[in-house]
């Protein structure tokens, strides 16, 4: 049996380009507010089973929240038609259905009501929610005085004691402490245990993946995915990649153009360069790195990678000089500049006799398996002899994301894998 049933719905928003400023302006002047029609959700349709736990995850601004307040009746569509069965309760903003004046204890007492409890329940409940909350020492304040943490610990507690047959939460649980988080997803499971239907906004995909047996992907106001945790969040994460990269191509272009403006445009080695140096640049520039392109091993241009995808780093120069010899090296750093690896063409025995006047070419730094941990890594070339006088150094000039599927933490990921023996 279907707890909730969404059918054909159209939720628009007005987005006024213009308003009257008075009211006066409004009736003498007949001057109307200009607005324009925003589609937040376009003819979506979803039913969720009695007992199913139920994530929503897209980019921001998809209309996940527009779709969890049409559920719990604070907003109402333009067309289509919803259906919620049985006692719901739902944490959407942080503080909403809480006056700022009244005391913890005071809102519990409210926001109880409101969810459908008897005085006489609410008191039978009240130091089991105060319990959850770990805010005994503050349950007589007021919550205005309350940081945003403490909000959301007194609004799940109360959310969850009612013991709805269907809970909706909006993203509220990422400003709980660590502790707390995991207390939450403790309850959650425990409450998916006994049957509660569970909807659950979060860009905490590595939450979703556990805790959830379905997870839909909204895009621009329609479902693009519905279907097992992994497999819509590993269609989410490249695509989140895939828009990732344009930016990033997009961004490395407009500082490429400021780059070449500024570098010298004759077409021949000028003494000068050996004195230029810039604090991401320096070297004699006898032999010049013209070009560092990023891509996949299908030659597909990219600056945003998974964890342990391939990567080629092309190195384009050109020789000004003779030179004997030459080193190709690259390195990674964090954006807080820890070293995460370096090495170069001498260090790895791959050896470049040498470079004439005007040569052109590349060198290709190939790894199959980009093995490091989420985040935003800063790329260094440069191209020196062998005894390390710099040619052109690009320090950390370059820069590459990497997401990661799993939640490990640190930089690099090691293979590893886990056992265990009893004695
Ligand atoms: N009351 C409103 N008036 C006008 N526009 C609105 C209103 N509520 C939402 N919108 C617009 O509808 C779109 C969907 O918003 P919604 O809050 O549902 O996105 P979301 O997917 O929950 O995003 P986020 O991940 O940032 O929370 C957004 O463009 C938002 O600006």
């Amino acid at each position: 049996m279907d707890a909730i049933s969404i059918s054909n719905v159209t939720k628009t928003f007005k987005i006024f380009t213009e308003r009257s400023s008075t009211l006066k302006d409004r009736i003498v002047k007949g001057r109307k507010n200009k607005y324009q029609e925003f589609c937040a959700l376009n003819n979506v349709s979803l039913n969720i089973e009695k007992g199913q736990t139920v994530g929503f995850i897209g980019r921001n601004g998809s209309g996940k929240s527009t779709l969890l307040k049409l559920l719990t009746g604070i907003l109402y569509p333009d067309s289509g038609q919803i259906r919620v069965s049985g006692k719901v309760s739902s944490l959407l903003e942080l503080g909403a259905g809480f006056h700022p004046d009244f005391t913890g204890r005071e809102n519990i007492f409210m926001n109880a009501a409101i969810l459908g409890l008897t005085k006489k329940e609410i008191k039978k409940k009240l130091d089991q929610i105060i319990m959850f909350s770990e805010l005994k020492g503050y349950i007589d304040n007021p919550v205005r005085n309350y940081s945003s943490g403490m909000y959301m610990r007194l609004a799940f507690s109360v959310a969850i004691m009612v013991e709805p047959e269907v809970l909706l939460i909006d993203e509220v649980l990422a400003v709980g402490d660590a502790a707390f988080q995991q207390k939450c997803m403790d309850q959650l499971r425990n409450m998916k245990q006994k049957g509660t239907t569970i909807v659950f906004v979060s860009h905490d995909l590595g939450a979703m993946e556990k805790l959830c047996d379905r997870v839909v992907w909204i895009n621009k106001g329609k479902i693009v995915e519905d279907d097992k945790p992994k497999k819509v969040i590993d269609k989410y994460l490249e695509y989140l990649a895939i828009e990732e990269d344009k930016r990033l191509i997009e961004e490395a272009g407009e500082v490429n153009k400021q780059i070449e403006v500024k570098q010298d445009s004759s077409d021949s080695f000028d003494t000068n360069k050996e004195n230029q140096h810039d604090e991401q640049r320096w070297g004699n520039r006898k032999v010049e790195i013209t070009d560092v392109i990023l891509e996949d091993f299908n030659g597909k241009k990219k600056m945003s990678f998974l964890s342990g995808d391939e990567l080629l780093i092309r190195i384009h120069y050109k020789s000004w000089g003779f030179v004997e010899n030459p080193v190709f090296g690259i390195a990674i750093h964090t954006l807080e500049h820890v070293h995460c690896y370096g090495t170069n063409t001498q260090i790895d025995y791959y050896k470049i006799d040498e470079l004439s006047v005007n040569d052109v070419g590349e060198v290709y730094f190939k790894i199959p398996q980009l093995n490091l941990c989420g985040g935003t890594y800063l790329l260094t070339v440069a191209i020196h002899d062998e005894n390390g006088l710099q040619y052109d150094f690009h320090d950390k000039k370059y820069s590459f994301k990497v997401t990661s599927l799993s939640n490990e933490v640190g930089i690099v990921k090691i293979d590893h894998h886990w056992d265990r023996s009893e004695f």
